[in-house]
């Protein structure tokens, strides 16, 4: 860990970057005239890391942690903007400069089992970007063949990462999950690199060894004067290991700042809610209420317009003419959401209701309708001009015009956060929220909205990719998944157990 010193010029700068997936985009989709979709999985991301730091990327899962990290070294082709590495365009990069650059720049995957070929032995693993790479490019001096150097530099590297020189010719499958990931760094190493991406290189682990990893990873940046960009769902990890932090969501950076900032000054409701998930080792705080945060996660493939936070956030903003608790507007704003992205219709309701009377004759009665709303969608406490307009939009609903429903709700609700995309600002410590461009709102946080935004980290993110429909051009010793992971871990001289 280190700070960057003013002035400096960051060893990795990333401007705009956008990887979209494209769906049902092959030649077969087009002969039966399926529309392509694009998952907008980064979507505009900016971010420098400066020589020496370790720069956290932390969110939750499927919010494009690992696609930035893939795409900026060029395992995957961006869809748009630019990336300088020392100064140089990565992304105009060919031949000769692109082959340096990769030795420059490395990665190491989360998954220590399957980012390992199975049928290689851990020095074949190490060694093989040497060899790549024609390393060495002369013969030995010492009469020692090529092939001898690069099992010695790997005997080295194993050592180096705590395991033992004797377990060159073993298979992956003989060693803990943390003794793979050991390898896995090692061959990150093999190419001295400067400039290393970590893909949550301790979430397949356990808790002990993860602590043993992060000690490993932070002798070596120590020592080799490594740059990393540490990408991590669990911002515990991040707190002990990163100077900076950049906090994503649906795509996009939301807030980033020095890491004691975010920890201490949150400024993004998103980050307050991911922080407030973060495990606590205090009694007092381990029985805090932990519900999950209102509303799905929204797809990448249709995120939601204006802040894409906007449909679970605790702060919301309300249009000028509504003032009402933010549970309130939440439920109003969920009815409004689910409607529009036609989550349900009235026929649906109907046909609940009437299976709840079980076979008696059953009456289509709007206020049953309105009052089974009401409970789904937390209604019951509105008042005043408030309640009138939803009733009335219940009611157009019960007659089975949603979009009508729908329209009435909108306008009489709409939110500023779902008109305009809100832009990081607030220079060293930036978030992306339309709370801190109007100057006009008062930011008294309620506790209780927050406390009701823990725990939803847990939550399902997007859907995964389902079918071989997708871009799939990256690196095949790429990521990813979960293993269990032993507790035994290194073997080797390294004091990090
Ligand atoms: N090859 C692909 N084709 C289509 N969509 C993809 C592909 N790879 C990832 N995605 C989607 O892109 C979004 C971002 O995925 P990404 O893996 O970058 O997120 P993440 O934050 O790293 O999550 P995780 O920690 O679960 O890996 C997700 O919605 C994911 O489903």
């Amino acid at each position: 860990m280190s700070e960057p010193a003013a002035g400096e010029e960051p060893l990795l700068e990333v401007r705009g970057l956008r990887k979209y997936y494209f769906e049902n985009d092959s030649l077969f989709d087009r002969l039966l005239r399926r529309e392509p979709t694009s998952v907008k999985a980064v979507d505009g991301v900016d971010l420098e890391v400066y020589p020496g730091e370790t720069l956290g990327v932390v969110g939750e899962s499927g919010c494009g942690k690992s696609t930035t990290g893939e795409t900026l070294l060029r395992l995957r082709e961006a869809t748009d903007g630019s990336v300088r590495f020392d100064g140089e365009d990565v992304m105009e990069m060919s031949g000769d400069e692109l082959t340096r650059f990769r030795k420059r720049a490395g990665i190491v995957f989360q998954d220590p089992f399957s980012s390992l070929d199975p049928r290689m032995t851990v020095g074949d693993i190490v060694g093989e970007g040497l060899k790549i790479h024609g390393m060495p490019e002369e013969s030995p001096e010492d009469g020692r063949s090529k092939r001898e150097w690069r099992r010695d530099r790997a005997r080295e590297l194993l050592e180096r990462v705590g395991l033992s020189a004797d377990q060159i010719d073993r298979y992956p499958h003989e060693f803990s999950g943390g003794q793979r990931q050991r390898v896995g760094i090692a061959r990150a190493l093999a190419l001295d690199p400067e400039f290393v991406v970590l893909d949550e290189p301790v979430s397949a682990l356990d808790v002990s060894v993860q602590a043993q990893i992060l000690n490993l990873l932070e002798d070596l940046q120590e020592e080799f004067g490594l740059t990393y960009l540490f990408i991590a769902h669990d911002l515990s990890v991040v707190r002990h290991i990163c100077d900076r932090v950049a906090v994503m969501y649906l795509g996009e950076v939301v807030e980033t700042g020095p890491t004691d900032d975010i920890f201490e000054s949150p400024k993004h409701p998103y980050t307050e809610a991911l922080l407030e998930s973060v495990p606590r080792a205090s009694v007092e705080e381990q029985g805090r209420r932990v519900d999950p945060l209102p509303g799905d996660v929204p797809s990448p493939r249709n995120p939601p317009s204006g802040c894409h936070f906007r449909t679970r956030c605790p702060e919301v903003i309300q249009p000028a003419t509504v003032d009402i608790p933010q549970e309130q507007y939440r439920g109003v704003m969920n009815l409004r959401d689910r409607l529009e992205r036609q989550g349900f219709t009235a026929e649906s309701v109907w046909e609940t209701l009437e299976s709840e009377h079980d076979g008696d004759d059953f009456e289509r009665d709007t206020v049953a309708f309105k009052e089974a709303m009401r409970e789904e969608f937390d209604l019951a406490d509105l008042s005043g001009a408030t309640m009138d307009t939803v009733e009335d939009a219940l009611e157009i609903l019960a007659n089975g015009r949603e979009d009508e429903a729908a329209e009435r709700l909108r306008e009489a609700f709409a939110s500023p956060c779902e008109e305009e995309e809100p832009v990081l600002t607030g220079g060293e410590h930036a978030a992306a929220c339309h709370l801190f461009a109007d100057e006009e709102y008062d930011r008294d946080l309620d506790p209780e909205d927050v406390g009701n935004a823990m725990g939803g980290m847990g939550a399902p993110g997007p859907s995964p990719p389902v079918d071989g429909d997708v871009d799939d051009d990256l690196d095949p010793d790429g990521p990813d998944g979960t293993v269990e992971a032993d507790a035994d871990d290194s073997v080797g001289t390294d004091g990090d157990r």
